[in-house]
């Protein structure tokens, strides 16, 4: 599924939807640069709705083919991380242990497609004998999936794929990373501080890296007022791969792991003796 050392082949090249690009045709801007720039003012207000309401269609068709991909996903965990860290790594090694001790508790694991922390909990993932799923997202220059990703379904809007991952995993276990990592981050919990979402297990591994982003927020954002003291407690921190599943589980489960015939497909949901009540943002 790889497709690395293309790219020193024949020049750089980006994906565009289903389309492959290089050379000269790699020039142009992906969807999610076409939607999100600001229109030219001197340009036709009409010509500019036009596009808009067909892209509008566009992105309709991407929660389909998203949804109906997922749909039987079963119970799943997502993990995040860095896209830069590479094997070898202390953190590469931990997502991979996550990726392996999920899927040996009977959940698939999913992740953002790419390299780095998601292709290593991918890999565990896969190595233990479970599903390996990766939400990829079109970016320029982008390597592709990663070759530890079993079902792979593509985005173009990163917001659509946002949702992806909200909607089939019913937990996160956030590794070490950057803009990207902390962008999925923050929105689990903004979505459960807002009741958008319920019940939905946040674990942070790795004590250094992240204790003082959660000591910030609580001794600056809910010394301030600006957050509620319980929100903070949406965050709970992992010295170990071993803890960070332990407490993902548990939190989902209630206290006992669940397994498939815990699992309500018609709702996506561990049935109610779970006390899970929802991953579906609204
Ligand atoms: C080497 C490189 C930049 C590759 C980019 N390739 C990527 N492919 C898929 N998801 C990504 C990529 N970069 C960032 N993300 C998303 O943002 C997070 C990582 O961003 P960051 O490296 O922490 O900020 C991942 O969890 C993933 O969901």
């Amino acid at each position: 599924m790889s497709h690395h050392g293309d790219a020193d082949a024949s020049g750089p090249r980006i994906r565009r939807g289903p389309q492959t690009l290089r050379g000269a045709a790699a020039a142009g801007p992906t969807f999610d640069q076409l939607l999100l720039r600001s229109d030219d003012p001197r340009s036709s207000e009409r010509q500019s709705t036009t596009t808009d309401a067909w892209r509008v269609l566009r992105i309709q068709g991407e929660f389909v083919e998203g949804f109906g991909a997922l749909a039987d996903l079963g119970p799943a965990i997502s993990v995040f991380g860095s896209a830069r860290t590479g094997p070898g790594a202390v953190e590469y090694e931990q997502a991979r242990e996550v990726g392996r001790r999920l899927a040996e508790a009977g959940f698939s694991v999913v992740t953002g497609g790419g390299p780095g922390a998601m292709e290593a909990a991918n890999r565990g993932a896969k190595e233990a004998g479970g599903l390996s799923v990766g939400l990829g997202i079109e970016l320029p220059h982008e390597q592709g999936m990663n070759d530890w990703v079993d079902l792979g379904v593509d985005f173009r809007y990163f917001f659509v794929r946002k949702v992806m991952f909200l909607k089939y995993s019913q937990g996160f276990v956030v590794v070490p990373g950057g803009l990207g990592t902390l962008d999925e981050l923050f929105e689990a919990l903004t979505l459960v501080q807002t009741g958008k979402v319920t019940a939905f297990p946040v674990v942070l591994l790795g004590r250094d890296f992240w204790g003082p982003l959660v000591d910030w927020i609580r001794d600056s954002l809910v010394a301030r007022g600006m957050v509620n003291p319980a929100d903070v407690s949406l965050l709970q921190l992992a010295d170990s791969p071993e803890e960070a599943v332990d407490l993902v589980l548990n939190t989902v489960a209630g206290g006992r792991w669940p397994d498939r015939e815990d699992w309500d497909p018609d709702h996506q949901r561990l049935t109610a003796d779970h006390g899970f009540a929802s991953g579906d943002p609204q």
